[in-house]
């Protein structure tokens, strides 16, 4: 797949955190709400997430009719979504948790309404508050793609990110009460 993504050579050091999920084991959202894995949001993605090995995260979801874009196919914007998401849960295993600055999306083959379709994320690297992801999506032959995908990852820190946002989440309460906690 042609990208012009391109990763820096000074890399920081990066190692898996000790409390990030262990391979095989269910990554949880980031948010309840998040459109992309929330499992609580009705018209999400509902994508599984999935700690992989080293600095991977492997996830999966269906396509219904309601992803149709093209007659009979994904649309491209779901799809890039998806990526969106599956790059966003890379930063996680690393420790910090990361916006998505960037993201291109390469599509390779059409994906049909009624697919499941399968996600392995990795990171690349890190630098500064940069943190360089790539994904791959197939239909279950993971030697055989249907789209990939590359991003840049800012990381930040949550409580100050959103805070002036939180009273527009339908969680609105619940993040309330979570910001008067120490
Ligand atoms: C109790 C309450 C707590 C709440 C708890 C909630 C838990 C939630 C946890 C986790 C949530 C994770 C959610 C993931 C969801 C999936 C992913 C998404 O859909 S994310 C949504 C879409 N993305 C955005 O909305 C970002 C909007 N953009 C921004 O906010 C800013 O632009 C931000 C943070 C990305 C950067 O802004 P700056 O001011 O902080 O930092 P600067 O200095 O500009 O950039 C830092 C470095 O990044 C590079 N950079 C920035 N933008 C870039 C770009 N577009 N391309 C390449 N590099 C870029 C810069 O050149 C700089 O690099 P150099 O270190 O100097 O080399």
């Amino acid at each position: 797949m042609k990208s012009s993504f391109v990763v820096p050579t000074d890399l920081d050091p990066v190692q898996r955190h000790p409390k990030a999920a262990k391979a095989g084991e269910r990554m949880r959202a980031h948010n309840p709400m998040c459109y992309g894995c929330g499992q609580e949001s009705v018209e999400g993605l509902r994508l599984q997430m999935f700690a992989g090995e080293d600095f991977e995260v492997t996830a999966a979801m269906d396509v219904p009719a309601r992803f149709e874009g093209g007659p009979g196919v994904i649309h491209g914007g779901v799809l890039s979504t998806a990526f969106d998401d599956v790059m966003g849960m890379v930063p996680l295993l690393i420790g910090p948790a990361a916006v998505t600055a960037h993201l291109e999306v390469d599509y390779q083959r059409p994906i049909p309404i009624g697919s499941r379709l399968h996600f392995t994320a990795t990171l690349l690297g890190r630098q500064r508050r940069k943190v360089y992801a790539e994904a791959v999506a197939h239909l279950g032959d993971p030697d055989q793609p249907v789209a990939t995908a590359h991003a840049i990852l800012v990381t930040i820190n949550a409580r100050e990110h959103f805070a002036d946002h939180l009273s527009n989440s339908a969680m609105a309460d619940e993040y309330k009460a979570r910001m008067s906690r120490p």
